[in-house]
């Protein structure tokens, strides 16, 4: 052979393969490709958290831990699951999008690798129940056949069609691999209204002790919302296989957000909106939103979930 042709051909080979194989360096480089390495940045994540969402030091602590502790595991033995409880406007959302954005830097990464499903949207019709089971199947067994460290979001648990949960149980148990794909790397979060009023319940309790908000034990929620959840036939979890098999590693409770909490939304707001932050006008609509329960309005009942559209109308 020929030492000129062999080596443009040995480089060519090479140029194919970072192109074609899912995580080598070029494609990760320059185009979207599967977190195969772990590059989860725990400390940009932890800074995230820390600086980006307000009253919520439970749930950013337990997220932090579970997600490193995770991403530390070479060979996790299975999915890290973790279900997410709170009124409306305390932050599910926007902590599951925090982790997506820090799990997936690129755009069009996130596109690819970071997969929504919401109850109300994708599966409407308790009555066609059979067919979502076999889609949620699928979609979950070919994501993660593309992508190991695929990020699943179940928006609007509560809404989940009864039974239709229990579908993707073997994906989440411990097991080396199904049908030669590796489950363990995958991520699963579960957004849920459900155990809300649990979790205003004790928030309230401790308050009315006059107790501080970071006394509220941790370990005591958790087992309240398994069990709440468990039992409460609105809770797309209601006698769940999931949760009997104890497959879901974390139940988090996203506290309601008082007073203080909504102002830090609200600074943030006009700020994100370019606008002078204005503490009377600051104060106008913090006070305005805090209104749960109504003699004592220490909460806001829809958490900071209205703020802007409350500073769009003020400014
Ligand atoms: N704890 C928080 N810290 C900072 N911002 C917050 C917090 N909670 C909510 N927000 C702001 O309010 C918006 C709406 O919150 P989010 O969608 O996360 O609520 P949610 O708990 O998912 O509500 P729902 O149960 O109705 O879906 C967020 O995009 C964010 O801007």
């Amino acid at each position: 052979l020929e030492p000129i042709t062999t080596s443009l051909a040995f480089c060519g080979a090479a140029v194919m393969w970072q192109l074609f194989s899912p995580a080598s360096w070029l494609k990760c480089r320059f185009l979207e490709c599967c977190n195969m390495k772990d590059t989860l940045d725990i400390p940009a994540l932890q800074m995230a958290l820390e600086q980006k969402v307000f009253g919520q030091h439970l749930a950013t602590q337990v997220v932090l831990k579970a997600l490193s502790a995770h991403s530390r595991d070479k060979q996790p033995r299975k999915p890290l699951v973790m279900s997410f409880h709170g009124w409306t406007g305390t932050g599910k959302t926007f902590v599951s999008k925090i982790i997506a954005r820090n799990l997936y830097q690129r755009h069009e990464a996130r596109r690819r690798f970071v997969h929504q499903y919401d109850a109300v949207l994708h599966f409407p019709h308790a009555e066609h129940i059979k067919q979502y089971k076999k889609q949620l199947q699928n979609w979950i067994r070919g994501n993660v056949s593309i992508c190991p460290r695929s990020l699943f979001i179940f928006s609007e648990m509560d809404q989940m069609p009864h039974g239709l949960i229990d579908s993707i149980m073997p994906y989440l148990s411990h097991r080396e691999a199904i049908n030669g794909v590796y489950y363990g790397k995958a991520i699963f979060l579960f957004l849920n209204n459900a155990g809300g009023d649990k979790i205003i319940e004790v928030a309230l309790d401790h308050w009315r002790r006059q107790k501080g908000r970071e006394e509220i034990p941790l370990t005591d929620l958790q087992s309240m919302l398994s069990a709440e959840i468990f039992n409460n036939r609105n809770s797309g979890f209601w006698k769940s296989k999931l949760i009997q098999n104890n497959l879901v590693d974390y139940f988090i409770p996203f506290l309601p957000l008082e007073y203080k909490h909504v102002k830090e939304c609200i600074q943030e707001e006009l700020r994100y909106q370019g606008h002078q932050e204005d503490e009377d006008l600051i104060i106008k609509i913090a006070l305005a939103m805090s209104d749960y329960p109504s003699e004592d309005r220490i909460y806001s009942s829809k958490g900071c979930k209205t703020v802007a559209s409350k500073v769009n109308l003020a400014t």
